[in-house]
C-alpha cells in the first residue's frame, strides 16, 4: 500500500533528492530503490519501525554511507551528491545518537558548542575561534536555555541537557535545515516538550526540519508531511493527517493499534 504524495507545483529548491537509491550494510540491502524529494521549507517525519532503515538513511544524508550506483541512481543533498562534512554541517545540522555517544564526558559545555565551527568532537589546539564566535556560542548557549552550564563537564549533564548543547552545536553555523534522530528519546516529558519547543521555535523562524523516528508522539504539529518507511522501502509518504492513520500505522508496525491525534500531535495506543 502505497500513498502518492500529490505535491502542488513547487518550485523552492530541493533540499534532499534521492533517485533509485540502494544502500547495502553488510552483503543485505537496508535501502532498496528509494526515491524521495524533500524541498525547503517542508518540514518532514520519516517514520519506520525498528529496522525499517532509517539510520542506514541518516548516515546516507550525512555523507556516512553512500549508494550502490545504478541506473540513473543519485542520492543529493541541496543540489550535490558529494560533499566535505564541514562545508555539509554549515547547510544541514545533523542531530544522532552516535554524537551524545563520541563526546567524552570531561568537555566543556561551550567547547560542545564551539566544536561545531569545525564540525569536530571537542575542540583541538590548532582550531582557532574568534572572540565573534565565542560570543555567538554563548548566545546560542542562553537562547536555549543551557547559558549556565559553560564549564560543566558534558558527562555530568542530564541527557535533555545534552541534546539541547547538541542543538546549540549545530546552530552554530546557521545552517539551512535540521536532520533530527529521535530526538526526544531517553527524555522524560518536560525536557522533551522543551527540547520540541526549540525546535518549533526553530521552524517557526524559517529552518527545514527533517525528524527521523519510530516515536510519533514527537511529530511536533508543525512537521506537514510523513515519509512512512518500511523494509527500505517508501511504504506511504504525503501530507501528515492522511499518512498517519489507524490503517497505514498499524499496517506499518504489523501490530494491531489506534491512532489519536489531539491539537496537532499524535500517538498510537494498542487495540485489542
Ligand atoms: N552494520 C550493519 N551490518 C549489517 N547489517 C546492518 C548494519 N546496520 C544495520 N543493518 C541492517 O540494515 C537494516 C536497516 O537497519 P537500520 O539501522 O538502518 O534501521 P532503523 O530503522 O534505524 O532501525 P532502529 O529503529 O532499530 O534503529 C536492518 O535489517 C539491519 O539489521
Amino acid at each position: 500500500m502505497v500513498v502518492s504524495h500529490q505535491e502542488h507545483p513547487d518550485t523552492r529548491p530541493a533540499m534532499i533528492d534521492l533517485r533509485n537509491v540502494t544502500v547495502c550494510r553488510g552483503s543485505t540491502p537496508a535501502l532498496e530503490g528509494l526515491t524521495l524529494t524533500i524541498r525547503e521549507g517542508c518540514h518532514t517525519v520519516v517514520l519506520g519501525p525498528n529496522g525499517a532503515g532509517k539510520t542506514t538513511l541518516m548516515k546516507l544524508l550525512s555523507s556516512e554511507l553512500y549508494p550502490v550506483y545504478r541506473n540513473r541512481t543519485h542520492a543529493k543533498v541541496f543540489g550535490r551528491d558529494r560533499w566535505n562534512v564541514r562545508d555539509l554541517r554549515s547547510q544541514l545540522g545533523i542531530l544522532s545518537h552516535d554524537l551524545q555517544q563520541d563526546y567524552l564526558p570531561d568537555t566543556r559545555g561551550i567547547n560542545v558548542i564551539l566544536s561545531g565551527y569545525y564540525a569536530s568532537i571537542d575542540i583541538w589546539k590548532h582550531q582557532e575561534f574568534s572572540e565573534d564566535a565565542r560570543t555567538h556560542a554563548g548566545t546560542i548557549m542562553e537562547y536555549l536555555g543551557v547559558g549556565d552550564l559553560k564549564n560543566r563537564a558534558f558527562g555530568s549533564m542530564s541527557t535533555g541537557q545534552q541534546r539541547r548543547l547538541l542543538l546549540g552545536r549545530a546552530l552554530v553555523n546557521n545552517p539551512r535545515a535540521l536532520l533530527l534522530d529521535e530526538p526526544t528519546a531517553g527524555l522524560d516529558p518536560r525536557a522533551s516538550f522543551q527540547y520540541l519547543s526549540a525546535i518549533r521555535t526553530l521552524m517557526e523562524s524559517g529552518k527545514t526540519v527533517i525528524l527521523v523516528t519510530h516515536h510519533i508522539h514527537e511529530v511536533p504539529p508543525e512537521i506537514n508531511r510523513a515519509v512512512l518507511l518500511k523494509a527500505g522501502q517508501i511504504f506511504a509518504d504525503g501530507p501528515k493527517k492522511e499518512v498517519l492513520t489507524t490503517k497505514n500505522l498499524a499496517a506499518l508496525f504489523d501490530y494491531p493499534l489506534r491512532v489519536i491525534e489531539e491539537n496537532g500531535w499524535y500517538h498510537v495506543i494498542p487495540d485489542r
